[in-house]
């Protein structure tokens, strides 16, 4: 435990760290896309920014939350066992306090500069990753990550309903997307970490039922991402580029799963783990250029 006083500068940078700040980078993102997807034309400004703003803050809260109920299993994991609570940095009830004016500040801005649909569907997601999937399901079941991977995947839904007021097909087509996106993404990570997984008894699918398992199970998903991916262009919500760059992503992603599942002991379920992340910004990037550029060539 470290008993000298941090700085300032030290001091936010621990409260940034309890923000998961590039996850919650990527769920904004995905979030904005499902805002300008919304609509075939500009975004109103206010509920952008406002939408933008709440959603990202909810989803900090939620981190911050996540980051108390796991204190004591973050301190045993070497991954995690620098975060501020661990290291003794921030004490219990100033996570709380900060994830408690993150989440009242988000449900404020949702609520009365946003629409009362997506204040509620917010506080859903929040609930369902802090409370649902961190105190209960991870400890629980195997497939603790498939359940809890759906408050992951609603920011576009999110994003959608800041826009429209409402919950549309379209919108959740993008939520199928990240929620079979999910299980690959993780369970990359989760092959690579089983043995501390194991050692703070975290049913992680790895632990319980092997990597020879998980692999095919990775693989499993992430062919069926490549279906679901196609169904963007399938009902006509997305062209022709945006086919090309699904297919093309989907492939090569697949090919790292084949390639962790050959050797799981190697730098590939870590390769994996990051193409997951990258596949899925140009994925939404590519459904946001896609959307552009149907407009300008109906203009
Ligand atoms: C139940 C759902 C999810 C689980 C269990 C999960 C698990 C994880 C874990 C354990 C890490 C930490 C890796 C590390 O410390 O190095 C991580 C990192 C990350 N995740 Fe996820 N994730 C989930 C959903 C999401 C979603 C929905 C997004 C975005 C749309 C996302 C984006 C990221 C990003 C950007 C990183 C940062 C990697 C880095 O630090 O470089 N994750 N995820
Ligand atoms: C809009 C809204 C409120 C959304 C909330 C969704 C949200 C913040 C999802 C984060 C996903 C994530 C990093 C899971 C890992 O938790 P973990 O506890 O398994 O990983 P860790 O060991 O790195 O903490």
């Amino acid at each position: 435990m470290s008993k000298s006083k941090p700085g300032f500068t030290a001091l936010a940078a621990d409260y940034l760290d309890l923000c998961k700040p590039k996850v919650v980078a990527l769920i904004v993102f995905t979030a904005i896309v499902g805002m300008l997807l919304a609509v075939p034309g500009a975004v109103p400004l206010d509920l952008f920014v406002f939408g933008t703003i709440g959603i990202g803050l909810a989803a900090a809260s939620a981190a911050a939350i996540n980051h108390f109920i796991d204190r004591r299993i973050d301190a045993e994991m070497a991954r995690t066992r620098n975060r501020p609570l661990p290291t003794g940095h921030l004490k219990g009830w100033q996570v709380l306090t900060f994830a408690s004016v993150l989440g009242a500040l988000a449900m404020a801005l949702l609520w009365f500069l946003v629409n009362p649909l997506t204040a509620v569907l917010t506080l859903a997601s929040l609930v369902g990753y802090a409370i649902i999937y961190t105190v209960f399901l991870k400890r629980a079941t195997p497939q603790n990550i498939v359940i809890g991977g759906a408050a992951g995947a609603a920011p576009p839904v999110l994003g959608w309903a800041a826009i429209t007021g409402e919950v549309h097909p379209h919108a959740l087509l993008l939520f199928l997307i990240i929620f079979t996106w999910t299980p690959p993404h993780f369970w990359a990570l989760a092959i690579h970490r089983r043995e501390e997984y194991a050692k703070v008894d975290m049913p992680m699918l790895p632990v319980t039922h092997g990597v020879h398992f998980t692999g095919w199970h990775i693989i499993f998903y992430t062919v069926l991402l490549i279906l679901v991916t196609l169904l963007p262009w399938l009902t006509g919500m997305s062209g022709l580029l945006y086919l090309a760059s699904a297919v093309i992503l989907g492939v090569a992603f697949l090919a790292y799963t084949i390639a962790l599942k050959r050797d799981p002991d190697s730098r590939w379920p870590m390769k994996t783990f990051g193409f997951s992340i990258t596949y899925l910004i140009l994925l939404f990037a590519a459904l946001m250029v896609d959307h552009y550029l149907a407009v300008w060539l109906a203009a």
